[in-house]
């Protein structure tokens, strides 16, 4: 099919005249708040809602007829007076079976925000790659949108980026280009990919040296690397529930690997 993939390396590659209203965007933001929402969705979560700021959460919280969940991080650690941090590993079903949450991070939910107009809004992660490929594969219009990590770009992201233009535009048959029509930004992420991909070192190696990681090391989530780094153990998407809301639902998807 003719589908057409543009990425954006970081969110403020998004400018207001950039028209979503066709696309169908895929916010990435691997470490680590795209592999949260996934993770909470394997876990059982009823809905994810997401807010730019602490105040806003707060705010969502106090008006919501049943408590939510409040959930996210500032400078990588959990947010006071708050539920849950940023660490997949919290978010069990013990934890978080059918509640609502309230998330809030520094670089994953601002992304989200900067998307909104997008026709459909996707949070993707390496550890439900397969799944959001599934239901991305016949979107004539792609938006790829990297959180970067403080308004940089950070190699994690662009990573998987890379990862889902080799997916869905496989490249021709010396293997030089990706098949599809994709922007440079894209070209340059799947680039990336194709790199770390023909190195031996597991992908839990390449997040060590990302900035995301670099800084999630110093701030003692080391071992969130790893959970992080799985790839396709999430069969399902999280995906926005209505145009115009920062309301994300999981829905389960059967994948064929
Ligand atoms: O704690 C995280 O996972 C990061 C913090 S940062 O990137 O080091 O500032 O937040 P996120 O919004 O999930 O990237």
């Amino acid at each position: 099919m003719n589908q057409s993939i543009s990425v954006s390396l970081t969110p403020s590659e998004l400018s207001p005249e950039c028209d979503l209203h066709q696309a169908c965007s895929i916010i990435i933001d691997v470490l680590r708040a795209t592999s949260v929402m996934a993770t909470a969705g394997q876990s059982g979560v009823r809905r994810m809602i997401t807010c730019e700021n602490i105040h806003a959460a707060a705010q969502f919280a106090d008006q919501a007829a049943i408590r939510p969940l409040l959930c996210g991080e500032r400078h990588c650690k959990p947010i006071d007076g708050f539920d849950l941090g940023n660490s997949p590993a919290e978010y069990t079903p013990e934890r978080v079976a059918d509640r609502d949450l309230v998330l809030t991070t520094t670089n994953g939910t601002r992304a989200i925000h900067a998307a909104m107009r997008s026709r459909r809004l996707l949070a993707a992660s390496f550890l439900n790659l397969d799944a959001t490929l599934a239901a991305v594969r016949s979107e004539p219009h792609l938006q790829i949108v990297c959180a970067g990590t403080n308004g940089q770009i950070s190699y994690e992201d662009v990573l998987l980026a890379g990862a889902i233009i080799d997916r869905l535009a496989p490249p021709d048959s010396d293997g030089s280009e990706p098949s599809g029509h994709i922007d440079d930004s894209a070209r340059i992420a799947w680039s990336v990919w194709r790199q770390a991909d023909g190195n031996t070192r597991p992908l839990q190696q390449s997040l060590r040296h990302s900035l995301g990681g670099r800084n999630l090391i110093e701030a003692g989530y080391e071992a969130d690397l790893e959970r992080c780094a799985q790839v396709g153990t999430i069969d399902g998407i999280v995906e926005r529930a209505e145009p115009g809301k920062t309301v994300f639902e999981f829905r389960r998807l059967a994948v064929s690997k």
